[in-house]
């Protein structure tokens, strides 16, 4: 069974707790690796299945207190990273530091111990009520078992806390597994998919709970699927793609960098959309195209300012104009494809 292992004893990711996070302060979309403050250093780091490359030389630093974001299609190799991480699986080449100390190596035993995790996919004991799932990994990882009956409390399962696990939705099985990942009060955690079966009010009440631990000095990393769920609520992230790091930073940064196009949607009536594109004619625009209830725009981020002006004009025939962001998805898209 996967497990995460913390509690009591030396801790070298312990400062972490005194230090504000960095936050979002990221602006290049592309990092070199060797930036300041890392809790986690990843340097040519290779993981090779026979002929698969499931890894295939990630330099990459996590910094103290950062919420970080690990998205890729299936296969990009993010699980084997968070387990080459964990020391869960030796890499092939390269070398792995968590608060400095290499992974694998003589004082990560220590080291390990202030990192939690939550795998894709939590083995759970059904005959266990919650209470005593988390009492079998607290011995396991040699946490208090008063850290418990908090760490359900943390994770809204404190109400089911004497109910068997068998009798558990899948939603409240993924935040049992949350809750094992907190035992032992970790510095760094590490979280595979966590939002996995969690309803949407599960899902926000997740990341406020990541909120609170970002602000007690927690630095998370974290992978997902689900695209517009992370894009607001991580640090910075790095999109893989083949085993290897195509993209590095804040989201925004990497909107810039991809310079995806705006899109711009008009609220037009039908007997004025002839008219309206007449009128767009002499706009420095990429596409004019019909949508529900009016016509979609696309311009050059750079000439946002110069098109919403020239919109104006059309007041009278226009009735509302929305700009739309280029979205996480279509960042990933323009880097993992
Ligand atoms: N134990 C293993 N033996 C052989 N190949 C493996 C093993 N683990 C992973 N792989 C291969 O390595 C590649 C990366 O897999 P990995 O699970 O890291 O991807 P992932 O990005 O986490 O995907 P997903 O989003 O589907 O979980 C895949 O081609 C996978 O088949």
């Amino acid at each position: 069974m996967p497990n995460a292992s913390s509690g009591a004893g030396a801790d070298p990711l312990a400062t972490a707790a005194a230090e504000q996070h960095p936050g979002a302060q990221a602006t290049e979309a592309t990092e070199a690796a060797g930036t300041t403050d890392a809790v986690v250093t990843v340097r040519g780091v290779r993981k090779h299945y026979g002929a698969v490359h499931a890894v295939d030389g990630v330099d990459l630093d996590i910094r103290r207190g950062e919420l970080f974001g690990l998205i890729g299609h299936n296969g990009a190799g993010k699980s084997t990273l968070f387990k080459m991480m964990l020391g869960l699986v030796p890499a092939s080449a390269g070398e792995i530091r968590i608060g400095g100390v290499a992974v694998g190596g003589r004082d990560f035993r220590a080291a390990r111990r202030a990192v939690g995790y939550l795998p894709e996919n939590v083995v759970l004991y059904d005959n266990l009520t919650g209470l005593e799932t988390l009492h079998f990994f607290a011995r396991l990882k040699g946490a208090a078992a008063a850290d418990c009956a908090p760490a359900l409390e943390r994770v809204g399962l404190a109400q089911a806390a004497r109910r068997r696990v068998r009798e558990y939705s899948k939603g409240m099985r993924q935040r049992l597994g949350f809750a094992q990942a907190l035992l032992g009060k970790p510095r760094l955690l590490f979280l595979d998919e966590p939002t996995t079966g969690l309803d949407p009010e599960a899902i926000r009440d997740f990341y406020a709970t990541l909120r609170e631990l970002r602000a007690e000095g927690v630095t998370m990393v974290l992978t997902s699927h689900i695209l517009a769920e992370i894009q607001e609520r991580v640090d910075r992230l790095a999109i893989m793609a083949a085993g290897k790091v195509q993209a590095l930073g804040t989201v925004q940064a990497l909107r810039e960098r991809m310079d995806l196009p705006l899109n711009i949607e008009l609220r037009v009536a039908a007997v004025e959309i002839a008219a309206v594109r007449a009128a767009l004619a002499g706009l420095p625009l990429l596409a004019v195209g019909d949508c529900e209830g009016g016509l979609a725009l696309q311009c050059r981020r750079e000439l946002k300012m110069a098109v919403l002006e020239a919109l104006t004009m059309l007041a009278g025939r226009v009735s509302d104009i929305r700009v739309r962001e280029p979205s996480l998805e279509d960042v990933f898209f323009g880097f993992a494809d």
